[in-house]
């Protein structure tokens, strides 16, 4: 069935459309450039609300997995790709990606010109779009647009409910503030003997109190961060009381809690491949990325070190507070998709939840 994703200034890209195709959908259009990760990519909640561009051709070949998830089902809105393949190859056998689209009700477009696309959106910069049947009319286009709304996004992918991972019994406590948490992120604590719990967004400074952790990360999520005003106080507690790491939107929610803008970027950083030079450790990593947003730090050096910036833009990756430990990250040292090179900074962390802990304990 021939689809088609229609843009607001009335530019149309066309396409076939593939998954469920009963009904169109609207979002922020972004591209990732990443190689390899698709079903990664649709489960990271932080692309709530969003129609993906996979810029890279050839979609589905490796087929899709029920343990390649970020999270429970994928979150995008809907993706747009050049070629789908229609038979994957994989030693463990595997759905195709129609199929799987199809499973969780997302729709896509494949057979575009991803390459056009794509320099659309640099130019013109992150756009709203929507993606569905060709004969759409204006009218059924104009109600979707006017339903496009993130600023709920966080509260709409967070966990209803805390739960716990990871080791039993006395191990270092780690609470993870959950904005829509990649599962790579719990993966990695887990893997360094932490007891992980994961709380909702909506966690109050005193049930943060209650859960007594030796350290807090502060995970990635969808949507504007300046929307999320109301998560500070959690936040702000979290940074003057334990060990603290923020991942993405949680990097975001620290610098506006400590009274640092954020400000849109033009059409974002959504891939597996940009350098980031660490002024700690004077290494370039290649890291995966995903946010269109970022933060102006100029009111927070007083207090933090400027840690990781972004060799393709200079944009600000990371900071790290003088004194008290805590670290924030713009990127996902977690991957999930992309390259390992900052798995380091979850040692730095926990290093520093023990060195914490050995100093209360003392
Ligand atoms: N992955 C994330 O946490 C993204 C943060 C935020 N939603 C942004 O786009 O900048």
């Amino acid at each position: 069935m021939k689809g088609a994703l229609f843009f607001e200034d009335g530019t149309i890209f066309e396409g076939r459309l593939i998954g469920d195709i009963t009904r169109g959908v609207a979002g922020e259009v972004v591209f990732n450039t990443a190689m390899t990760g698709y079903q990664e990519i649709l489960t990271d909640p932080s692309y709530f609300g969003q129609i993906v561009v996979l810029t890279y051709p050839l979609i589905g070949n490796y087929g899709t997995f029920a343990d390649a998830a970020e999270s429970l089902f994928p979150w995008a809105e809907a993706v747009v790709i050049k070629h789908d393949a229609p038979i994957p190859s994989h030693f463990g056998g595997a759905e195709s990606f129609d199929a799987y689209l199809k499973r969780y009700h997302k729709c896509g477009l494949a057979d575009v010109d991803t390459r056009a696309l794509t320099l659309y959106i640099r130019q013109r910069g992150t756009q709203h779009a929507v993606l569905g049947p060709i004969e759409m009319t204006q009218e059924q286009r104009e109600a979707l647009f006017a339903g496009i709304d993130l600023s709920q996004s966080v509260y709409q992918v967070t966990t209803p409910q805390a739960y716990s991972l990871g080791h039993d019994g006395d191990g270092l406590h780690v609470v993870v503030i959950d904005y829509g948490a990649k599962n790579s992120i719990m993966a990695q604590l887990v893997k360094r003997n932490m007891r992980v719990s994961v709380l909702p967004c909506t966690i109050t400074p005193e049930e943060l109190a209650h859960y007594a952790p030796d350290g807090v990360v502060l995970s990635n999520g969808p949507g504007d961060p300046s929307d999320f005003t109301d998560l500070l106080p959690t936040v702000r507690y979290a940074i003057d009381h334990y060990p603290t790491l923020g991942i993405c939107l949680g990097h975001q929610l620290i610098g506006l809690a400590e009274g640092a803008p954020t400000y849109p970027l033009k059409f974002g950083h959504h891939g597996a491949n940009h350098p980031l030079l660490d002024h700690v450790t004077g290494k370039v990593l290649i890291t995966s990325q995903n946010h269109g947003y970022a933060v102006d730090p100029a009111p927070l050096l007083d207090r933090y070190h400027i840690r990781l910036t972004n060799l393709h833009d200079q944009t600000v990756e990371g900071f790290q507070h003088k004194e008290k430990p805590v670290l924030t990250v713009q990127h996902h040292p977690e991957a999930g998709p992309g390259p390992w090179d900052s798995h380091y900074l979850f040692d730095e962390f926990l290093d520093t939840v023990i060195q914490r802990k050995g100093l209360t304990n003392a």
